[in-house]
């Protein structure tokens, strides 16, 4: 998570004692929190983060890692919604629970049983009900305000393969609406478009699931406004560069990139 961050442009700092908090949080430009390896000593720590990003009017992100996995999971992840992140981002199952709050009993913890378009209407829901950003990743990405949705197509398999990839888009996320808080829609979509173009083009260069963590970071790290914009296939408008602070997409519909299942488009064009 960290050296994915480092590799955008932003600047990580990964805390954890609660003593830190009310001194540290209101330091940074935006807070990520995230629910995996979760014990019962760190969760006092995230709320207090969370409120303290709250009152210094500070975006912060919630990764709901496993939320349906466990009753301790949920209720932590549930309780940590309520405390108004900017932006949710799970996979479908983790969404799926958030929205029915009840655990899953198929689920597998951490991993996905279920595709991110089984969890559309479910992100709608839970968007409605938390006032959060909701962003659902996997094969394509969709992010709602409960109202519109963003599609991003940008990806490959194997980032499934490679633990914390969702971990390391949330905290991408973070820095994107960070840097542009007053649009949290479409930093959560750049954020995720930039993560997933670094991907395929690491993917090129990758021989499995280690080599592609390396080149992911190292396209990231390398990623310029030329290339993004060509995978992208976005019009002049828009402004993407590898720093964060430039980096913030416009959703769009494009009907010849999504034939190229290469871009934004939104909801209704794409599924
Ligand atoms: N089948 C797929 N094709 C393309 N990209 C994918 C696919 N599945 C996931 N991704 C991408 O992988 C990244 C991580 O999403 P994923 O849904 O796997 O997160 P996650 O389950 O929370 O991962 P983790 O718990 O390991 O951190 C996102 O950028 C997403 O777009
Ligand atoms: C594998 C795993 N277990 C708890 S958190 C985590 C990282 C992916 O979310
Ligand atoms: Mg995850």
């Amino acid at each position: 998570m960290a050296n994915t961050l480092l590799s955008a442009g932003a600047s990580p700092a990964m805390i954890h004692s609660i003593n830190e908090i009310p001194e540290f949080t209101p330091k940074a430009l935006g807070v990520c929190i995230n629910a995996g390896t979760l014990t019962s000593d760190w969760l006092p720590g995230m709320k207090l983060a969370a409120q303290v990003a709250n009152q210094s009017k500070k975006p912060w992100v919630l990764d709901p890692v496993a939320a349906g996995g466990s009753s301790f999971w949920l209720k932590a992840c549930l309780e940590l919604l309520a405390l108004k992140p900017t932006v949710v981002r799970g996979n479908g199952s983790e969404i799926l629970a958030l929205s029915k709050g009840s655990v899953d009993s198929n689920s597998k913890g951490v991993d996905s049983v279920h595709g991110s378009s089984d969890a559309v209407e479910a992100a709608k829901s839970l968007a409605q009900q938390s006032g959060s950003i909701v962003a659902v990743s996997g094969a394509v990405d969709f992010i709602t305000d409960g109202d519109k949705v963003v599609c991003v197509h940008n990806g490959v398999p194997m980032l499934q393969k490679i633990t914390a990839s969702g971990c390391s888009v949330t905290a991408l996320i973070s820095a994107f609406v960070a840097v542009d808080p007053s649009h949290p829609v479409e930093a959560t979509a750049s954020a995720l478009a930039i993560f997933g173009v670094s991907s395929e083009i690491g993917m090129d260069m990758a021989r499995g699931p280690a080599s592609l963590r390396t080149h992911l970071i190292d396209s990231l790290y390398g990623l310029d406004e030329a290339t993004a914009l060509a995978r992208e296939d976005l019009n002049g408008e828009e402004h993407i560069s590898k720093d964060v602070k430039s980096s913030l997409l416009q959703a769009r519909s494009n009907e010849k990139a999504e034939k190229e299942n290469r871009s934004f488009s939104i909801h209704k064009d794409c599924l």
